[in-house]
């Protein structure tokens, strides 16, 4: 006999293979009473498997197409099980409206990710994004808002810094004539100077190696932290426990970090509190003011992570968008030439775009809509969790549970949409050639926690589209391939690359 079977007969009285069967039953009893419906009334979704739940079911490299799939079976609001964590997919608008407007506050909080508290988001420290629904979240969502809007009443309005930057690009977009280039980088540095002037309060040149690799830190976590493994684990406490695992997924983040470290520190050195040059200031002065306030949210942490949030939430979003169009002006010359012909009547070609011109423009702006919509950069936006029990539809879902809202379901939504999977700007315009706003164009989430930069975001796609295409037109290289249309799915939706031919007009 066996040493193990001694000891089981020892202790026991019984031996190894009962004993295996024993734990065995009791494993699988376990499995059963934490798999088996949540609550009465619940969604429905596809039966789970022992231990792993839903998890071989879902379709981790394409999500929202998995997701749409499986609503044919299951219906606009279901279930789903990834090993014991129970997720509840809403899908269409009718459905994300009843959610993220009517019960907004139901589903307003995020769940947690236990390996970030390794980087240093825990309890109030969470900054925006990841903060859980509460007053911390409230104090600085509302101070970042109200000093996005303050700084951009300074001495420069946010509309000049963007309009100033729209310039930069253009200069940099010239020098690259009759060439064919990757407009990717550009862009990108555009979009992020824009945010950098705002928080750090300095923008960069588009050469700039330091600059640049920070920008490349910001695309490596898009696509480290979205694979399967450190989505998955971070829903485990125990995960937060293992540094390694944060080391493995989580390297470009805590780069990041160190280096937007060193950019505080720079501010802490030079800081006058009578004089606010940008966000890191403002954001001092709120510190200083809660000098001796326990548990005040104005602190360095929140400080750093705020203006992480903002870098990477700010940067990556808004360039995707506006890679997407270029390509879509590639694509479809018509409508380039539509745009064209409305940039002329309505700014000609020399004064520069402004705010005011969106409401003269109604086909530019349409075609700019129809951009975020078609393209659909974030189909599954960011994760929410119930804050309370609710109802959905009449399905119960209590609270805690993880909720994923499938934007991209909604804006293509078969019944919301003339053509869902066509790109056609005329979705924004009514009969007389009017702009036309539209209830399921929900690029930037709604309710309680809708994109907090969307002010921002529209000013820069606008004034970045609208410049670049006053001053030049844009072809396929000669011997370039087509763009490809489809997306590379990285959680966002991103275009392949692909290169562009500019032409000064
Ligand atoms: C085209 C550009 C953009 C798109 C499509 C976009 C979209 C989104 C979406 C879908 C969410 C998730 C909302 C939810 O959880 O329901 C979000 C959240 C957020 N976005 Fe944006 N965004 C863009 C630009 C920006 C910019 C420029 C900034 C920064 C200035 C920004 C800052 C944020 C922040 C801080 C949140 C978290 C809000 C919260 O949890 O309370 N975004 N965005």
């Amino acid at each position: 006999m066996g040493l193990l079977s001694q000891l089981c007969s020892f202790f026991f009285g019984c031996n190894v293979f009962t004993l295996g069967i024993t734990f065995t039953f009791f494993l699988l009893l376990l499995d059963y009473t934490k798999r088996r419906n949540i609550a009465k009334n619940y969604p429905p979704g596809p039966p789970s498997k022992p231990f792993v739940g839903n998890l071989l079911q879902v379709n981790f490299r394409n999500l929202h197409i998995g997701f749409k799939q499986l609503t044919k079976q299951y219906g606009n609001v279901m279930s789903l099980q990834v090993f014991w964590k129970p997720v509840v997919v809403l899908n269409g608008f009718e459905v994300m409206k009843e959610a993220l407007i009517q019960k907004s506050e139901d589903i307003a909080d995020r769940p947690k990710i236990h390996m970030f508290e390794i980087l240093g988001f825990s309890g109030n420290n969470k900054a925006v994004v990841f903060a859980n629904y509460g007053q911390p979240w409230k104090d600085l969502r509302r101070f970042t808002l109200s000093t996005l809007r303050d700084l951009g009443m300074g001495k420069k309005s946010l509309e000049e810094r963007v309009g100033e930057e729209a310039g930069y690009l253009c200069a940099a977009f010239q020098s690259h004539q009759g060439c064919s280039f990757d407009p990717h980088v550009l862009l990108n540095t555009a979009v992020s100077n824009v945010i950098c002037s705002i928080t750090f309060g300095e923008r960069f040149e588009y050469d700039d190696q330091k600059f640049q690799k920070l920008l490349s830190l910001n695309e490596e976590i898009v696509k480290s932290e979205s694979g399967t493994m450190p989505q998955v684990l971070s829903l485990f406490p125990w995960s937060s426990k293992f540094r390694v695992l944060a080391k493995l997924f989580f390297q470009p983040r805590i780069r990041m970090f160190e280096y937007l470290k060193e950019i505080i520190n720079e501010h802490q050195q030079t800081w006058d509190s009578g004089n606010t040059r940008d966000f890191i200031d403002a954001f001092m002065l709120e510190m200083k003011k809660a000098k001796g306030v326990k548990d005040s949210n104005f602190n360095e942490q929140n400080l750093l992570l705020t203006i992480a949030d903002l870098f990477s939430a700010g940067t990556e979003t808004t360039t995707t968008t506006l890679r997407w169009g270029l390509l879509f002006m590639l694509l479809y010359p018509n409508v380039q030439r539509k745009v064209h012909e409305e940039i002329d009547q309505v700014i000609g070609r020399t004064r520069k775009p402004t705010m005011a011109d969106v409401l003269q423009m109604p086909y530019t702006n349409a075609v700019i809509h129809e951009i975020q919509r078609y393209a659909d950069i974030i189909p599954l936006s960011v994760p929410h969790m119930t804050y309370r029990d609710t109802h959905i539809q009449g399905f119960f879902i209590p609270k805690g549970v993880l909720i994923m809202t499938n934007l991209s379901s909604v804006l293509k939504d078969e019944k919301v949409w003339e053509k869902p999977f066509h790109f056609y700007p005329e979705h924004f315009l009514d009969n007389d050639g009017k702009f036309l706003k539209r209830e399921a164009f929900m690029a930037f989430s709604a309710g309680r926690r809708v994109c907090l930069g969307e002010q921002l975001a529209r000013m820069e796609l606008f004034l970045f589209f609208t410049t670049l295409l006053q001053r030049f037109s844009f072809q396929i290289p000669n011997g370039e391939p087509s763009p490809r249309e489809d997306p590379v799915f990285v959680y966002l939706q991103l275009p392949h690359d692909y290169k562009i031919c500019v032409e000064v007009r």
